[in-house]
């Protein structure tokens, strides 16, 4: 990234607006001195921070810098050495990721994980697996009447789908479908888990500006609307910057920038890593 991107990225047209810096004072899940290592490799270091209702938080850093295995970390697939993580107001014991889930945390990956051969509303009707049971999650999609359980499932489903604005799509198979409305639908399909944490592993990730522009406005109007909290991780600085309440910078696996995003474009360090200023 070049000095003009950065500061192009850090400009004050992209200030987050001072209502939403307001809100969400609660902390919801907190990291607590997280060390992850694979082998040899310190994926994480020492590293705090916490996640607040209602907010939009972004974690960035350059590459290699420990995002996704922070993101992990929260989402229960990684387990550190040391450290704690505490969602609301509990200390997380060692769990695996479907239990996660059912505490109210969801989330999108990197690269698009839907069933490619299944429709826009079925895929998003997956999403409901922790609200129901098994059996109806599988009557819903294959055969069987529809019984109350079940339309009731469907109601919030429908209204996911007209919320994101895909109704034109809902019969068609995802595999079909453009990459930007995948995404939509993978998005979707993590709503309709109805999660209190929802996170977002590049959202935009692989988009045109266009794209980019529709997906920034869904995820502000899941956290207005839906009241979401939303943790992200996200190479794009200008949409970081623009839809972030707060954002915590990693890089080398440790922490080096906290604070909302006109504290972090003015944090020099992270300014340094951006730049790849060398630091001992
Ligand atoms: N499963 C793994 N096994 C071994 N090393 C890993 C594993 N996952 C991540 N790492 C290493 O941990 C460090 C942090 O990687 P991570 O993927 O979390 O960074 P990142 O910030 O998400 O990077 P990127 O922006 O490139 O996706 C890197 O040095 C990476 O090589």
């Amino acid at each position: 990234m070049s000095q003009q991107d950065v500061q192009q990225a850090t400009s004050p047209n992209n200030a987050s607006s001072p209502v939403k810096a307001e809100r969400g004072r609660d902390v919801i899940m907190e990291v607590r001195n997280i060390t992850l290592r694979f082998g040899g490799v310190v994926a994480i270091k020492d590293v705090s921070f916490d996640i607040r209702e209602g907010e939009v938080r972004a974690i960035i850093g350059p590459n290699g810098a420990g995002k996704s295995s922070m993101l992990n970390v929260i989402n229960g697939f990684y387990h550190p050495q040391e450290g704690e993580v505490w969602f609301h107001g509990e200390k997380r014991k060692a769990m695996k990721p479907h239990e996660i889930a059912r505490q109210g945390i969801a989330r999108t990956f990197q690269n698009i994980a839907l069933f490619k051969g299944m429709t826009t509303l079925d895929n998003i009707m997956t999403g409901r697996l922790t609200k129901m049971n098994k059996n109806i999650l599988w009557q819903t999609i294959w055969a069987g009447p529809a019984e109350r359980e079940e339309l009731e499932h469907r109601e919030f489903v429908e209204h996911v789908i007209d919320f994101l604005e895909i109704q034109h799509i809902r019969k068609t198979p995802v595999g079909r479908l453009p990459y930007g409305l995948q995404k939509r639908v993978e998005l979707g399909r993590a709503l309709a888990a109805e999660p209190k944490l929802l996170l977002l592993d590049e959202p935009m990730a692989g988009m045109n500006v266009e794209e980019k522009e529709d997906m920034s406005r869904f995820i502000l109007d899941v956290n207005e609307e839906f009241g979401t909290t939303i943790a992200l991780i996200e190479h794009d600085m200008g949409v970081v910057m623009d839809i972030s309440d707060r954002v915590v910078v990693l890089d080398y696996g440790q922490k080096i920038g906290d604070g909302t995003p006109d504290e972090v474009r003015s944090n020099q360090a992270v300014i340094d890593a951006y730049l790849g200023v060398s630091h001992d």
